[in-house]
């Protein structure tokens, strides 16, 4: 399987009285793709089409080779013989059920020879082993959670359609759920669609990006490239941010520190585990990066480097939102307009991004 953007085919048109949904999307075939967008834009009803509980006019709807629905051809798979797996908010477990049986009841629908996920295989990714003969009010929100995302694995999915699923959690919750999230993306070959408005998790977890702006598709493509499309208003605000994957390159024990690679030089991040040659994914936000037109040497910033402004667009009161470019590594930083005049910055000016703060997503 390659990683073009036409594995999964989705184009369909919901009309409700008083909101219209218009979708023709081509996404990778692997990985997580984020439908992203504000309350009401449509991401639901985007998953509810997929799953077929949603009536639509004019779909075409094809999964890694597998057409689910043409209405052109009269073709239509009902929900329970299209192999995907559904995560809500809430976990709908079986109350009546231990958690064994409630993964049991979801893999006895599956054929044996469709079966590629096996039940051990689920629950030891979700590490729930110590949870199968609890009862689901015994489990904490996260544990539920997990157990109804190794629910809809054991049904060996083609794809996993993800609605929001951490967003009933509280924060520390959350933080415990993300590293078996992440966990799927490593390694599991399932293409995985996840609802968020969140973009914390986005930036954290998605490969591909959706933005869905009242029913309209407004951008589709790697969320590298759009966290930092400045004629998008995901990357304005407090929230803007870019991302940089980078090699763990060495370890400096003295000063727990650890280097990594990235195209536009080296960083210092805080010690880390991942073993030299490792890639990390750095989420570096607007806000913590500012600008000088020199080298600074007497700062305590420790990680400066070389950047050529591509576009300035405003922000906030006050603020400007500066693209830029760190030799084929986009950043970008949130400054005041004042020192943008001062600084006389256009695009094509070559100068130098100190960045106080970095996230380690992975
Ligand atoms: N069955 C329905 N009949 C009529 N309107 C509906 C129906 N289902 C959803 N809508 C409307 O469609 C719009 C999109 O809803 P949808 O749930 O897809 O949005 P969303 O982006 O998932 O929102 P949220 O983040 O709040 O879950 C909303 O305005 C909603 O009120």
């Amino acid at each position: 399987m390659n990683d073009k953007l036409d594995h999964i085919k989705a184009r369909f048109k919901v009309n409700y009285q008083a909101f219209t949904l218009t979708v023709d999307l081509a996404l990778p075939g692997r990985g997580i793709t984020a439908l992203f967008g504000a309350s009401g834009s449509g991401k639901t009803t985007c998953l509810r089409v997929i799953a077929g509980l949603e009536r639509a006019a004019d779909v075409y709807l094809e999964v890694n080779g597998e057409v689910w629905q043409d209405d052109a051809h009269n073709i239509f798979l009902p929900t329970h013989q299209r192999p995907l797996g559904y995560v809500f908010q809430e976990a709908s477990l079986f109350a009546h059920l231990n958690v064994q049986r409630n993964l049991e009841y979801g893999m006895r629908r599956i054929a044996k020879s469709a079966r590629h996920v096996s039940l051990d295989h689920a629950v030891s990714l979700l590490d729930i082993g110590h949870l199968l003969q609890r009862k689901p009010d015994k489990l904490s929100g996260g544990e539920r959670q997990r157990v109804a995302i190794a629910r809809a694995l054991a049904t060996s999915p083609r794809i996993l359609l993800m609605d929001e699923p951490l967003a009933a959690l509280d924060a520390k919750r959350k933080a415990e759920i993300m590293p078996y999230l992440e966990r799927l993306h490593d390694e599991l070959d399932i293409p995985v669609l996840y609802v968020s408005h969140s973009a914390d998790e986005v930036a954290r977890l998605a490969d591909h990006l959706v933005l869905l702006e009242t029913g309209r598709v407004i951008a589709s493509g790697a969320t590298q490239d759009l966290l930092t499309r400045l004629d998008l208003e995901v990357a304005h605000g407090d929230a803007a941010s870019a991302l940089v994957t980078a090699t763990i390159s060495a370890h400096d024990p003295d000063y727990l520190l650890s280097s990594a690679t990235f195209s536009g030089g080296q960083l210092l991040l805080p010690q880390q585990s991942a073993t030299i040659g490792q890639q990390v994914r750095i989420r570096v936000q607007a806000r913590d990066v500012s600008l000088s037109l020199a080298p600074q040497r007497d700062s305590s910033i420790l990680n400066i480097v070389a950047a050529t402004v591509t576009e300035l667009s405003d922000d906030a009161a006050g603020q400007v939102m500066v693209g830029l470019d760190a030799k084929g590594t986009r950043l970008l930083a949130r400054i005041t307009r004042k020192s943008c005049v001062a600084m006389e910055l256009a695009p094509g000016k070559s100068l130098y991004a100190q960045i106080k703060g970095i996230a380690i997503l992975k």
